[in-house]
């Protein structure tokens, strides 16, 4: 789509140059220099230090475009005990990121541009990631009124996606009326697509395992029919529709159809359903409750290679913290969700790039460039040439690491990934020019407490 994002301003104008040594851009060819000046990239090849300038040693790594995620929840404003804008931005820069778009869920709900305008503005405050604020389809996320998408659309965050991400706009009519607004707005809806009807209570994938551990079902046909529907509803509106932390081997079969009929449709799959199924529930622990549920090893398999040919367009995290109380409790009463934004490359690197379901350009289209041109962003996702805006990541793909909840950036600690070796990391991340993380932890911590 045509509309473009402001350029962000605050902290985090660039104050000289950086030179970033010996790296693969796309992971191809010989170790060159690439020279950072004003926030673009003035060269590439074997470049002196001019004076000043701030040197970052590659180390022969891979040089890719900074990485873009199309659903975090930040919890600002109102569960700042979970994650604030703060501390979610320095989780996103450590991952790798450079703009992320934060879910309107919060309290109060970003149903409007006062709300909208303050994610973005203290985004550009932290100065770590381009926080984008996703608004609300409809009134309070409550799926009756449509929310005033054209004064968020028209505030200073200049909202383009909106969602009422958490909930499903289950109420057809509804969501036709949002299509052709949003439309109209050059907008696009991201839906979380869950039939509440068929999911009433459930709180675990619907087979063997829930019903072996006696909990309540979500069937597949809850989502599938829902992206189904909207594919049509937006076929017919001549909308755009997105759909959010795709799950089944159903949704993709539908996308592919979608798609082969020349619907506007795209869609994202989290890092978690790339790699874990609903076998790790045997032990009811609530950290590996998430909405939609980790399905099946055999959708595991058809999001991977959905994901490898293009039927799904991105990976996106749906980073989402929760306080201890909140999730540590039996499993049905638990808070779903899980922490993403510093564990989502590593993931990728090992669920997609090392089988070979995809090599380094595509990891940058997946991460970092559709998700970008989805987002309708003209400053990210961008080609690594001279004129470009530098927002950047090294990846060293050979680090290895264990996860700590508790090491993380996030306030909140639930990872699934506790105790696990993961082999991959952000080196360094340049946000228009400016070192927004090195070696996993974020330029600035002084603003991530919450105390
Ligand atoms: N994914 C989740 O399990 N939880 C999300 C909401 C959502 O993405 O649907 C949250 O806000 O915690
Ligand atoms: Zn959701
Ligand atoms: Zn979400």
């Amino acid at each position: 789509m045509s509309a473009t994002k402001r350029e962000g301003g605050g902290q985090t104008e660039p104050s000289e140059s950086v030179l970033i040594r010996n790296v693969r851009p796309y992971g191809e060819g010989s170790p060159v220099d690439v020279l950072v000046r004003d926030g673009v990239i003035a060269e590439i090849g074997s470049a002196p230090a001019p004076d000043g300038a701030e040197v970052v040693d590659g180390g022969g790594h891979v040089l890719l475009p900074g990485l873009v995620d199309l659903h975090v929840h930040l919890r600002e404003p109102g569960r700042e005990d979970a994650e604030t804008i703060a501390s979610g931005s320095a989780a996103a820069a450590a991952g790798g990121f450079t703009a992320v778009f934060a879910m309107p869920n919060t309290d109060p709900v970003a149903d409007t541009a006062l709300v909208c305008d303050h994610v973005w503005r203290r985004g550009q405050e932290v100065g770590l990631v381009d926080v984008h604020p996703v608004g609300a389809v409809t009134v309070g996320q409550k799926g009756e009124r449509l929310a005033e998408m054209g004064i968020m659309a028209a505030g200073e965050a200049r909202v383009r996606i909106f969602s009422d991400d958490g909930f499903c706009v289950s109420d057809p009519l509804v969501m036709r009326r949002a299509l052709e607004y949003a439309s109209g707005l050059g907008a696009l809806i991201a839906q979380h697509a869950e039939d509440p009807r068929l999911t009433c209570g459930a709180c675990a994938h619907e087979g063997p395992t829930a019903a072996r551990l006696g909990l309540t079902g979500w069937p597949r046909s809850a989502e599938d029919s829902i992206v189904a529907r909207d594919a049509i509803l937006a076929r017919d509106a001549n909308a755009r529709v997105h759909i959010c932390h795709v799950s089944t081997a159903g949704s993709v079969s539908v996308l592919r159809w979608a798609k082969e009929q020349g619907i506007a449709i795209t869609a994202e799959v989290t890092p978690h359903h790339l790699l874990l199924d609903d076998s790790r529930l045997e032990d009811y622990d609530p950290v590996y409750k998430v909405n939609p549920p980790l399905r099946e090893e055999s959708d595991v398999a058809v999001l991977r290679r959905a994901l490898a040919d293009g039927v799904i367009d991105a990976v996106a995290t749906d980073h989402a913290p929760h306080a201890a109380h909140d999730k540590d409790r039996e499993f049905a009463l638990a808070r779903p969700g899980m922490l993403g934004l510093e564990t989502s490359l590593p993931i990728i690197l090992e669920t997609m790039l090392r089988p070979g379901l995809l090599d380094w350009r595509g990891v940058a289209r997946a991460m970092s460039e559709k998700p970008a041109q989805i987002a309708g962003l003209a400053d990210h996702g961008r080609p690594i040439a001279v004129g470009e805006p530098a927002n950047l990541v090294v990846v060293d793909p050979d680090f290895e690491w264990t996860v700590r909840g508790s090491e993380l950036a996030s306030i909140a600690t639930n990872t699934p990934f506790e105790g696990m070796r993961l082999r991959g990391r952000a080196a360094a991340t340049l946000l228009r020019g400016r070192i927004t993380a090195r070696d996993g932890q974020a330029a600035r911590q002084e603003e991530r407490s919450w105390t």
